[in-house]
């Protein structure tokens, strides 16, 4: 008999009932491309000729159809350090397939964009419609009827959730997310945070801010924080699409490659098998276990955004009130930056993801009853890899190695999860408690409202901001100009509240993952552009958020304003070509995607 916790149990059924008609539709399609997608016997002579041309010391095998044929999706470059490593995972792929007699071949890759190197730059208004475009790219290598698997490369912030949107059309077939791993951890994130607010009050010179970003940031891996990319590999685990325990585990070491090596083996040894389909995988319960999973670790508040567009790709209807009761009984058992001291790789000696998983399924927390790549039982998540010799094996996880960072369900750093949603007169927003104080969770003051990062950073540097302030910067929604993230307000804001002001920020745009201690409404809905409740914003307007209360609202008579309209000059970086995007992205509630909205689902 399940032990599931009534709310979660409750939440998971109203999501089954709310989707009954989509993901009937879904499930109807992946059955019907089982049996009409053309496999490699039935395409013509030509089509599959080139489809194995180029496969050199595989041809025969792909030829006589001797075994698997598997695609790797890779959303490899050197630029972002977690993809980095990617680099040379397709050659050695190859050798562990026709090691159990099956082949691979690099389908196609996605781009992927480094939020680190474009955030305040112009280049972030196109990163979460990348999303989109990983998505598009991953059905692009995927429209060749050639494989019986998907592999899919990728880790950070809007890739993960690209990849699994693309693969969800092509879930007739089993798929496996490999990791690659944290880099070495380097100076403490909040030594990095110190000098960045030295360097904003003009106490830090440029070549001070760089050496210490570059001692944080400085080699192959995916960043330490725990901001999106961290919460992708979380949620992975928590929907068993990863080989358990694959998260964590830092580039180039044995037990990475033995995690790979057997990744290989499994998608081979499940490819073509529909009880394991991708489509069975991703189901409405995984998809609660990935939100459960979200809060109890305080993880990033981009998935407010992509868990829905994640789970609308599957047939399935997710929203922010299933978020927010989940929240009510979803403890936060896990605290890594920025919302503790330590990082991923601290998480990971302290017990890491098995020990999360296993502290959820204890309480009831999260469904045990799912359909893994590595079985039909989310408790085989709950162990850890290790390396016995040669031998991959898993073993129990045994208690938390260090109780200030990650902490039983049953006694949890805070009873509730780490996202709230706030909603009143200036539309519906997220707030995630768990970076910020408590006594942060309420701030009411006098607003004064800004269209950009840059002039905010201006007033603040003209000490226009030192006093009790909401921050409102608004048009930064979907439509306006893409929803970028505004972590680079940050800093200043932080000085603010060092300075001991109530400072809060309320925004139609995103925050990053690693975006921490200033309280921020974020992704408020309806966005300011065409006319949503922020447009009727004047500075001295008084807001109130309150995370307990769960209110965002102004006192001011909004009714009898007119809405402000700001247009902004969308060109430069590439930034006209996505207008296609902005035109019909639909709300951040629903997941921000133009792509799902004209498809129709
Ligand atoms: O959502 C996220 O996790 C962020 O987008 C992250 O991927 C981004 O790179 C941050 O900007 C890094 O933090 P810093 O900018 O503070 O280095
Ligand atoms: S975690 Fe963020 S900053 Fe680090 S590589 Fe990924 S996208 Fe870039």
């Amino acid at each position: 008999m399940s032990n599931i916790n009534d709310t979660v149990h409750r939440v998971t059924q109203r999501i089954v009932a709310n989707s009954r008609d989509s993901r009937r539709r879904y499930l109807d399609l992946m059955d019907r491309e089982r049996d009409r997608q053309p496999d490699r016997n039935s395409l013509s002579c030509s089509n599959l000729a080139h489809g194995f041309a180029a496969a050199l010391e595989d041809q025969q095998a792909i030829k006589t159809n001797r075994g698997p044929n598997l695609a790797i999706v890779t959303a490899y470059n050197d630029m972002l350090s977690a993809h980095q490593p990617y680099g040379t995972y397709p050659p050695q792929m190859k050798v562990w397939a026709r090691e159990v007699g099956a082949t691979a071949q690099v389908a196609g890759g996605t781009p992927a964009m480094c939020d680190g190197v474009t955030q305040g730059q112009d280049g972030m208004e196109l990163s979460l419609f990348s999303r989109d475009v990983i998505a598009l790219s991953t059905t692009v290598a995927m429209s060749h009827a050639m494989y019986d698997g998907m592999f899919l490369l990728g880790i950070c912030d809007k890739i993960v959730p690209g990849l699994f949107m693309g693969a969800a059309r092509f879930g007739h077939l089993p798929a496996i997310f490999i990791p690659s791993g944290p880099m070495p951890t380097g100076i403490a994130n909040k030594q990095k945070q110190k000098v960045r607010q030295l360097y904003a009050e003009g106490k830090a010179t440029r070549a001070e801010l760089l050496d210490s970003e570059s001692a944080s940031y400085h080699s192959p891996g995916t960043c330490t924080f725990y901001g999106t990319a961290n919460s992708n590999q979380m949620m992975m685990e928590m929907m068993g699409l990863h080989i358990p325990g694959s998260a964590f585990v830092q580039p180039g070491t044995p037990l990475r490659q033995a995690l790979t090596r057997a990744a290989v083996h499994r998608l081979a040894q499940i490819a073509d098998d529909p009880a394991h389909s991708f489509a069975r995988c991703i189901d409405e319960k995984a998809i609660v276990n990935a939100a459960v999973g979200l809060l109890a670790t305080g993880g990033s508040t981009n998935h407010a955004i992509h868990l829905p567009a994640m789970a609308r790709a599957a047939g399935i209807a997710f929203d922010w009130n299933d978020l927010a009761e989940l929240s009510g009984v979803v403890p936060l058992v896990t605290r890594v930056y920025p919302n503790g001291s330590g990082d991923v790789n601290h998480f990971q000696d302290a017990g890491g993801m098995g020990y999360v998983v296993g502290t959820l399924l204890s309480e009831g927390l999260a469904h045990r009853d799912i359909v893994t790549v590595g079985g039909d039982d989310l408790s085989i998540y709950a162990q850890e890899p290790w390396l016995d010799g040669d031998v991959l094996e898993w073993r129990d996880v045994g208690e938390s190695g260090d109780p200030e960072m990650l902490r039983p369900a049953s006694d949890p750093f805070q009873a509730d999860g780490g996202m709230r949603l706030v909603e009143g007169n200036l539309g519906r927003a997220c707030f995630k408690t768990s970076a910020v104080e408590p006594e942060r969770w309420t701030v009411e003051a006098p607003c004064r409202v800004f269209e950009t990062q840059a002039a905010v950073a201006d007033a603040f540097s003209k000490g226009e901001l030192d006093r009790d302030v909401v921050v409102v910067v608004r048009f930064q929604g979907p439509r306006a100009n893409g929803m970028p993230e505004l972590h680079k307000l940050t800093p200043p804001l932080g000085v603010l509240q060092d300075r001991g002001y109530r400072v809060a920020l309320v925004t139609d745009g995103r925050m990053s993952g690693a975006s921490g201690k200033v309280p921020a409404a974020i992704h408020c809905t309806p966005e300011a552009l065409g006319g949503g409740p922020l447009a009727r914003l004047r500075d001295g307007d008084i807001v109130r958020l309150c995370a307990r209360t769960g209110e965002l609202s102004t006192t001011a008579d909004l009714d009898v304003r007119e809405p402000v309209v700001v247009t902004e000059d969308e060109n430069g970086m590439g930034r006209e070509f996505f207008a296609m995007f902005r035109a019909n992205a639909d709300s951040a509630e629903k997941g921000a995607s133009s792509m799902l909205a004209l498809a129709g689902l």
